[in-house]
């Protein structure tokens, strides 16, 4: 089936985004045409998902340079590099936004010797092929998870991990499409994923359009259903992962991950290699983005606590790797110990 819509797309002079902000009610795509509005839309979630960040972070960088000075090399130098800082404070926990701008940087300096021009052009056609390969590299991932999920599988899944998170057919819900397309009768459960809601807005639109059969459960019901032996899996996306196979997710993600552990659920993680972070050897490394607390205290822009109540807001948390039955990846499926399997992966 094709895509029934597309995340993000170079067009040219300008970037076309759907503004993720305002589903389900408004499907509208924006035009970002510099990288203020870049790191807005980045920063305001109209583009969300670690792996449609790092698709973004790539062509904002290239948009941001479109402008450039072509005869002032050391003006064409700086912009580049202030282009870079920016697009990099906009997000600090999915580490494919980061992983995005040393893969600009790399480019930009190994273009060192030729004219501005050219590397212009070079940068346009690297953040190109970025959206292209991600769109590839999850239709991989559903390949290689596919077969986890059994025929009758009631699957929960938090947070979206969708098409809309990536440059199309998403990590998570990618393994739930390729096993739906194997015709596998699965079902399922969304949670809401308070306080944004991507649950409930952007998964169980994307799962209706792909006719793929949704409900939708506040946060606090996963447990129950599990109790009552409703839910066979558990397959969530990741932002950033350690090497020792701790998962940052949207906050809720590791509160699922011991409910599972603890009705012996498997419970997977869903990610592209580029959301390995080979920096860091465990998650405690991991930055967690702290966001506005109106965030919490408001729903849709209805303000649903007292007004002066202090609010926490941490947008994500993270899973411990012994919690993770497997890792899906491009590559195939990681298990315990995990980095093992991401040195054999990252060697191919
Ligand atoms: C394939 S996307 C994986 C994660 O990025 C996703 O689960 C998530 O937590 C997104 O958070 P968000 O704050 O909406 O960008």
């Amino acid at each position: 089936m094709e895509d029934p819509f597309r995340t993000i797309e170079w067009k040219g002079d300008h970037i076309r985004l759907l503004d993720q902000t305002l589903l389900p009610s408004r499907e509208e795509y924006i035009a970002i045409r510099t990288v203020d509005e870049m790191c807005d839309a980045i920063y305001r979630l109209a583009v969300r998902g670690a792996p449609a960040i790092g698709v973004a972070a790539c062509m904002g960088v290239a948009l941001g340079m479109l402008t450039a000075p072509e005869d002032n090399r050391e003006e064409f130098d700086t912009r580049f590099k202030a282009i870079c800082a920016q697009i990099s404070a906009t997000r600090p926990t999915a580490v494919n936004l980061f992983w995005a701008v040393e893969r600009m940087e790399k480019l930009f300096q190994a273009a060192s010797g030729m004219a501005p021009a050219q590397i212009k052009e070079l940068l346009v056609a690297e953040a190109i092929a970025a959206e292209r390969e991600d769109r590839t590299i999850c239709e991989n991932i559903g390949l290689m998870g596919r077969d986890l999920i059994d025929d009758g599988d009631t699957i929960l899944t938090h947070c979206n991990a969708g098409g809309l998170a990536t440059a199309g057919y998403g990590t998570a819900l990618g393994v739930i499409r390729a096993a739906f397309e194997q015709g596998k009768k699965i079902k399922v459960f969304s949670d809401e994923t308070r306080p944004l809601n991507q649950g409930s807005r952007i998964t169980c639109w994307e799962l209706q359009k792909l006719a793929i059969p949704v409900t939708l459960i506040t946060d606090s019901t996963a447990g129950s259903l599990m109790q009552r032996g409703l839910i066979q899996k558990v397959i969530v996306g990741a932002d950033r992962i350690a090497f020792n196979g701790d998962a940052a997710n949207k906050i809720g993600t590791y509160s699922v991950a011991v409910l599972a552990h603890y009705h012996k659920i498997p419970f997977y993680v869903a990610a592209p290699l580029s959301t390995i972070d080979k920096k860091i050897d465990s998650g405690t490394q991991i930055r967690i983005e702290e966001r506005d607390p109106c965030e919490v205290t408001h729903i849709g822009g209805i303000c649903v606590a007292p007004s002066d109540v202090r609010a926490l807001n941490y947008a994500f948390d993270v899973t411990p790797h012994e919690l993770i039955a497997g890792i899906i990846t491009e590559c195939g499926v990681a298990r315990d110990p995990f980095v093992k399997d991401f040195e054999s992966f990252f060697s191919r």
